[in-house]
């Protein structure tokens, strides 16, 4: 995808939307020449890149520094990247200098976790000429108000709060919407009733599309293995493998061989 209308013409064709969330130049040159859709500069990266425990410590020069970095691999796919806590929560003017700092390294929209308290927030983004993506459901920037990452929307009350913000999300003039560990009944009631495509994460086959975190799929998150997510390599083994196998050359002697060294002009043709 190149542009934020390529969101819309793939859910009126049927076609399910493919994101990941990338953080580095390196996994965006390889990202780039896959068929996977679009991006994500998670505010994951605060945790997965930084080791920090959760995202509320992300920041937005963190988010712009790794937007820049991305859009430096991807060439012109499209790249979304998260408002970080709580920049959207200090009104207009606090929003409007993250998303400047944002968009100016490189992002093509951003991410808004929550809706409740700056639906007007949203919707001045989105009339200033930034493509806004929702965010319902599991908001990690709430985990110290959740108490944990769990399952959101489970009781009727709070199925119907997601339900009703999605509408008011959409109202305000969003692209697309998140929904992260929510009952798949409920993501596929909210993707029923919206005309803009749902990002699933956690929340069951009837999304419009699906995100994940790159580094869980490929296996290469030690220890990360919640019931929602699929991995498609074994990105920690092998990596390990690798540098085991590097240490014992060394160890050994048997690396750097004589064809991996540089040698004078007349020996290199003995
Ligand atoms: N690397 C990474 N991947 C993510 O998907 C991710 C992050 N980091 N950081 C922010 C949040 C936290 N996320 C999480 C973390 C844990 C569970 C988890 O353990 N879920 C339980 C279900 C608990 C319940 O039943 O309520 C599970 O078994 O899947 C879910 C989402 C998703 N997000
Ligand atoms: C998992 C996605 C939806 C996200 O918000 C992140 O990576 O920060
Ligand atoms: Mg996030």
């Amino acid at each position: 995808m190149k542009s934020v209308t390529d969101f819309s013409r793939y859910h009126s064709e049927g076609q399910p939307i493919s994101m990941v969330t990338c953080y580095d130049a390196w996994s965006a040159r390889l990202i780039a020449e896959t068929n996977v859709d679009a991006v994500l500069v998670g505010d994951s990266v605060a945790m997965v890149m930084h080791g920090h425990p959760s995202t509320v410590h992300a920041t937005t020069d963190m988010m712009a520094s790794h937007t820049a970095a991305v859009r430096r691999g991807i060439g012109d796919r499209f790249v979304t990247t998260d408002i970080p806590f709580p920049e959207h929560r200090k009104g207009l003017r606090g929003a409007m200098e993250s998303v400047d700092t944002i968009m100016k390294a490189g992002a093509n929209a951003v991410k808004i976790e929550g809706a409740q308290g700056h639906l007007d927030v949203i919707r001045h983004i989105v009339q200033s000429g930034v493509p806004v993506m929702g965010h319902l459901g599991l908001t990690p920037q709430s985990v110290n108000l959740m108490g944990g990452y769990r399952v959101q929307g489970r009781e009727a009350a709070a199925a119907q709060q997601i339900e009703l913000d999605a509408l008011a999300l959409q109202e305000a003039g969003v692209y697309a919407l998140v929904l992260e560990c929510v009952p798949a009944e409920l993501a596929a009631r909210v993707t029923e009733s919206l005309s803009i495509p749902t990002i699933g994460i956690g929340s069951g086959p009837s999304c419009s599309g699906q995100i994940l975190v790159l580094q869980d799929l490929l296996g290469m998150n030690l220890g990360f293995k919640p019931k929602f997510l699929r991995t498609y390599a074994e990105g920690s083994q092998n990596i390990m493998h690798a540098l085991n196998s590097y240490n014992e050359d060394v160890k050994a002697g048997s690396f750097p061989s004589l064809e991996e060294s540089f040698h004078y002009e007349t020996t290199r043709k003995h």
